[in-house]
């Protein structure tokens, strides 16, 4: 979709390069993100991608096209921009904003009323808001009017510099998800600068992680980086807590859970400390009638007669679901009742029980044959 050519830029009374002889593919659909320190050239390679910045040398090819020297304009129509600290026009109404490619392509009104519409709503903003200016607005709705606005004109790329930069942890973090579900649906190639690690991690199919002058120091998926980076200077960015940051990326349902004990809430405690005998694991989950986890036992309890099952034991809260990250299983193991966690469908219902073991045994199989315990070199 994009391909960068020894793209370099020098600019006017410099002598060494901002960007040099930068070459890479971004592929359609897919979320790239640069990400480097602070004056690596991350902004500066990606206004030249709609050339806001021209570039001193190289070529930028999009959709096959050479697009380095034809018409400016004509390019930055079919490329949405999303930038720092949002940049809405203050004096126009958020319709007015997000109208603004639109006008410009010359749509008529209602058609422009239309999309102004769809795209408020798309972003979670209801019409009440087309008339109301930039600065009666959170941070955070502003910014969703930044991203509304730069997908008007339904363009097939989207450049977004640092587009959750300026709200606080929270809102930012409500914004990424929210943005990653609306991707899901459009399914735009996008080119996303950031200079938090963290945020390259969770928003990028693939990183490209930028040393002084965009040369590119590793250029891959959020996986490999964090499980084989391919130097020390990589390995410095990514910082302490590569481990971790890895298990936020891998999905409870992808790992192999055990078998685990269950029994009902209605069985008898005869029925129950058969299955738990016949386990060899020290507790039993209970479910109730809708299989809903409710109470771990163990043959302590069960022995005890009298106390019904509904009250025996403890109280069954370590749940995940499917979904959740390991990362967030883990978390919700450590503070659970000797280290597991419930794994349930969207409905709430039993599907299996992770522990510390099962989860050790995915990180050893993340990583590199060669680093494996007693594998490889
Ligand atoms: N218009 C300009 N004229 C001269 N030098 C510039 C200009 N714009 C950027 N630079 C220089 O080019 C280098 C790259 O800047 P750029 O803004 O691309 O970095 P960045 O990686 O986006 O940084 P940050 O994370 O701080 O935004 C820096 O050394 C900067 O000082």
């Amino acid at each position: 979709m994009i391909r960068l050519e020894k793209l370099s830029k020098t600019f006017p009374g410099q002598s060494e390069p901002a960007v040099d002889e930068l070459t890479m593919d971004i592929h359609e659909g897919e979320i790239v993100v640069f990400v480097g320190p602070s004056g690596c050239g991350k902004t500066t390679t990606m206004k030249m991608i709609n050339r806001i910045i021209e570039p001193s040398g190289g070529r930028i090819i999009i959709g096959g096209e050479d697009v380095t020297r034809t018409n400016p304009d004509r390019l930055r129509r079919r490329i949405g921009y999303v930038i720092q600290q949002i940049g809405l026009f203050p004096h126009m109404t958020i319709a007015d904003n997000i109208a603004t490619v639109p006008k410009m392509l010359g749509w008529d009104k209602r058609r422009i009323a239309e999309r102004t519409d769809e795209l408020l709503e798309t972003v979670g903003m209801d019409k009440s808001y087309r008339d109301r200016f930039p600065k009666e607005l959170s941070g955070g709705q502003r910014q969703r009017v930044g991203v509304a606005r730069a997908m008007a004109a339904d363009p097939p790329i989207m450049l977004m510099d640092e587009p959750f930069g300026a709200v606080d942890p929270i809102t930012r973090e409500r914004l990424q998800d929210e943005f990653l579900r609306l991707q899901e649906e459009i399914q735009k190639t996008i080119v996303f600068v950031t200079h938090d690690i963290d945020e390259a991690i969770k928003m990028g199919d693939r990183i490209a992680i930028l040393r002084e002058q965009s040369i590119i120091a590793q250029y891959d998926t959020p996986e490999r980086i964090l499980t084989d980076p391919a130097d020390a200077y990589v390995e410095d960015f990514i910082g302490a807590g590569a481990s971790l940051k890895r298990l936020s990326l891998s999905r409870v349902r992808d790992i192999k859970t055990s078998e685990w004990p269950v029994a009902s809430l209605t069985d008898s405690h005869e029925e129950v400390l058969q299955t738990l005998k016949r386990s060899g694991k020290d507790y039993v989950l209970l479910l109730d009638e809708g299989r809903k986890p409710k109470r771990w036992v163990g043959v302590a309890e069960l022995e005890m007669d009298g106390a019904p099952l509904r009250n025996a034991g403890w109280p069954a809260v370590a749940i995940v679901e499917g979904k959740s990250s390991l990362y967030e299983t883990l978390d919700t193991m450590i503070t659970s009742y000797k280290g597991s966690a419930i794994v349930v469908d969207d409905e709430g219902r039993y599907e299996s029980v992770v522990d510390f073991g099962t989860v050790l045994q995915a990180i050893e199989e993340m990583r590199p044959e060669e680093h494996r315990v007693g594998g490889g070199a």
